[in-house]
């Protein structure tokens, strides 16, 4: 809808919304399904490595109270599947390819292969998942992810994002944001999980997921403070070229509409969808469109990045 638009990359979404990456979107039965789901105006695989992974080892995902902890593992069915996939699909919709090295060479081999394929939409590059055991999250290590992004763009030629770990200090906002400002970068997709949280069972003492002794990200309504903060932080800091798509905490049309106040082009939802399916999605649209309405907001454009602070 009008209202409800972006672009990215010269590639323009008719709809705000999409899922986070690795929720519904391991197979091409869940793919199709969020492609054909009302309300979504572009889709994202899960991150892929070069070759398929099975991943942490089960329970490895949790409903907790306000939210969720997982430790997958990166579980995905390797690059060429998602590859062909997003190549054969992405007449259909806007397609976000996600890619996940889980060393500095994996990354940039993943990206030679998307650079020399045929697919000519987003590729998002996550430098933040905090479930790989022994591997850290990438852009946690500032001058690692310099020297990465570096390398990349020497060759990858195509639209980049890049999906980032949620940081806690203003000073890490600042120097992760000089350093994103020295690329092209299509988007800054923000949060990733919030890494290694712990939840315990009551009636057992025990913790709820197996993988590294319970530890996984947090995600769901206990992480929006977080995602907001660092949407928000980024818009600040990052040059207008690079869009925004804010991820993390959203449960309802209040949660978007907050997200595109701190500067967010595009939303993608994660925890709340594995726990209520794709009809989720024609949900937050009314509910955002309902809030906008009772504002005498027309479209996205009228509010993004408005957030007003206390003068
Ligand atoms: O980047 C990721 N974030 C998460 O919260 N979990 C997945 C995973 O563990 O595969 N990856």
């Amino acid at each position: 809808s009008q209202a409800l638009h972006a672009e990215i990359a010269g590639i323009k979404f008719d709809d705000i919304f999409l899922n986070a990456s690795g929720v519904h979107c391991q197979t091409t039965a869940e793919l199709d399904e969020l492609l054909a789901t009302k309300g979504t105006g572009a889709i994202i695989t899960k991150s892929a490595t070069s070759a398929y992974r099975a991943g942490n080892p089960s329970p490895r995902l949790s409903k907790i109270p306000l939210g969720s902890i997982n430790s997958m593992g990166l579980p995905n069915e390797g690059l060429d599947y998602y590859l062909d996939y997003v190549t054969t699909k992405q007449a259909d919709k806007p397609m976000l390819l996600s890619v996940a090295g889980v060393s500095y060479t994996e990354n940039l081999d993943i990206l030679h292969k998307v650079q020399d394929s045929s697919f000519m939409g987003i590729t998002e590059l996550n430098l933040s998942c905090p479930n790989v055991p022994g591997k850290p999250q990438t852009a946690y290590d500032f001058e690692t992810t310099e020297r990465l992004l570096t390398e990349v763009f020497a060759f990858f030629t195509k639209p980049l994002g890049v999906k980032m770990p949620p940081y806690f200090d203003i000073v890490h906002f600042d120097d992760m944001a000089k350093i994103l400002n020295k690329f092209p970068l299509a988007h800054v997709n923000t949060i990733n999980s919030i890494g290694n949280g712990l939840w315990i069972n009551e009636d057992t003492d025990t913790v709820v997921i197996k993988p590294k002794g319970g530890f996984g990200g947090i995600g769901g309504a206990l992480a929006k403070p977080t995602a907001l903060a660092n949407v928000r932080a980024f818009r600040q800091r990052l040059n207008p070229t690079i869009k925004m798509i804010g991820t993390g905490g959203v449960v309802n049309g209040r949660d978007v509409y907050e997200h595109i106040l701190c500067g967010a082009d595009l939303v993608s939802v994660g925890t709340q969808l594995q726990f209520e399916g794709p009809s989720m999605f024609a949900r937050l649209e009314q509910e955002l469109l309902a809030i906008m309405a009772e504002k005498g907001y027309t479209s996205v454009d009228d509010f993004r990045g408005q957030l007003k602070i206390i003068e």
